[in-house]
C-alpha cells in the first residue's frame, strides 16, 4: 500500500469512525418495553440519524465533494438504503451479541414490519456478521458503495467510476494483507454488494406496507425516499 493510499483509507476510517449513530438509539431499541406505535418512531429515529451520518461520511471521502452537485445528491439517494443497511449491520453484529438479535427482530417485527422484510434482511446481517469485517474494510465497502456510478440520474458516469476504482484497488490490497488465509475474501466482500442491492427492493415495499398504515416519516427521509 502506498503512502496515499494509507492517507485515503485513514481519512475515511476516521469520517466513518467520527460520524456514528447515538450507541444510546441501538440501547434504548433493545432495552425498553415498548408498543408498536413507539417502537416505529424509534425505528424512524434511527433511520433518520442514520441518513444524516451518512451524508456526512460521504463528504468525507475524498474526491466526493468534487464530483458535480447534482451527481453528489444522485448517489447519495441512489445508495442511502444500501449504506443504511451495511452500517447497521456492521453496528448490530459488532455490538450485539447473539442473544440480542432476537430482541432487536421482536422490536422490529412488532413495529409494523412484515415478515416478508425481516427474513432478508436479517439474513443479510447474518453473512455481514460472518466476515468479521475490520474497520478499514468497513468504511471504504461502505465507501465503494456510496460510490456506484450506475444509479439513477447519474451524468458523469466516469468520474464516479474512477473513485470508485481508487478504493476497490486499497480495499482489494487491504483484503489481501488482513486475510491471507482466504484469497476469496476481497470477491465475498463484492458478493455482499449484489446481495445489499436486493434489499433496496425490500425496503420499498417496507415503506409502501408502512405508509398503508398511515405512518409519519420525518421531513429529510421523505426528500431522500421522494414520499409523501
Ligand atoms: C435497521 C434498519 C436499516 C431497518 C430497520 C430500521 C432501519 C434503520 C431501517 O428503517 C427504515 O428504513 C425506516 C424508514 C422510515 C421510517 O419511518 C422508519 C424506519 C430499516
Amino acid at each position: 500500500i502506498t503512502k496515499e493510499q494509507q492517507a485515503l483509507v485513514k481519512s475515511i476510517v476516521d469520517a466513518y469512525n467520527r460520524h456514528q449513530i447515538p450507541q444510546d438509539m441501538t440501547k434504548k431499541l433493545l432495552q425498553e418495553q415498548y408498543s408498536a406505535e413507539e417502537n416505529f418512531l424509534l425505528l424512524t429515529e434511527m433511520a433518520t440519524s442514520q441518513v444524516q451520518v451518512l451524508v456526512e461520511f460521504t463528504k468525507n471521502i475524498p474526491g466526493f465533494l468534487s464530483l458535480d452537485c447534482e451527481d453528489q445528491i444522485a448517489l447519495l439517494k441512489g445508495s442511502a438504503v444500501e449504506a443504511m443497511f451495511l452500517r447497521s449491520a456492521q453496528v448490530l453484529s459488532k455490538r450485539m451479541p447473539n442473544g440480542y438479535t432476537e430482541v432487536l427482530k421482536e422490536r422490529v417485527r412488532n413495529s409494523g414490519m412484515s415478515e416478508e422484510f425481516m427474513t432478508p434482511m436479517f439474513n443479510f446481517y447474518k453473512s455481514i456478521d460472518e466476515l468479521q469485517m475490520v474497520q478499514e474494510e468497513q468504511a471504504l465497502l461502505t465507501a465503494v458503495t456510496i460510490l456506484t456510478p450506475d444509479r439513477p440520474y447519474v451524468k458523469d458516469y466516469q468520474a464516479v467510476e474512477r473513485l470508485q476504482e481508487t478504493m476497490l484497488v486499497v480495499l482489494r490490497k487491504l483484503c489481501v494483507l488482513q486475510h491471507p488465509q482466504d484469497p476469496q475474501y476481497f470477491a465475498r466482500l463484492l458478493g455482499r454488494l449484489t446481495e445489499l442491492r436486493t434489499l433496496n427492493h425490500y425496503h420499498a415495499e417496507m415503506l409502501t406496507s408502512w405508509r398503508m398504515n398511515d405512518q409519519k416519516f420525518t421531513p429529510l427521509l421523505c426528500e431522500l425516499w421522494d414520499v409523501q
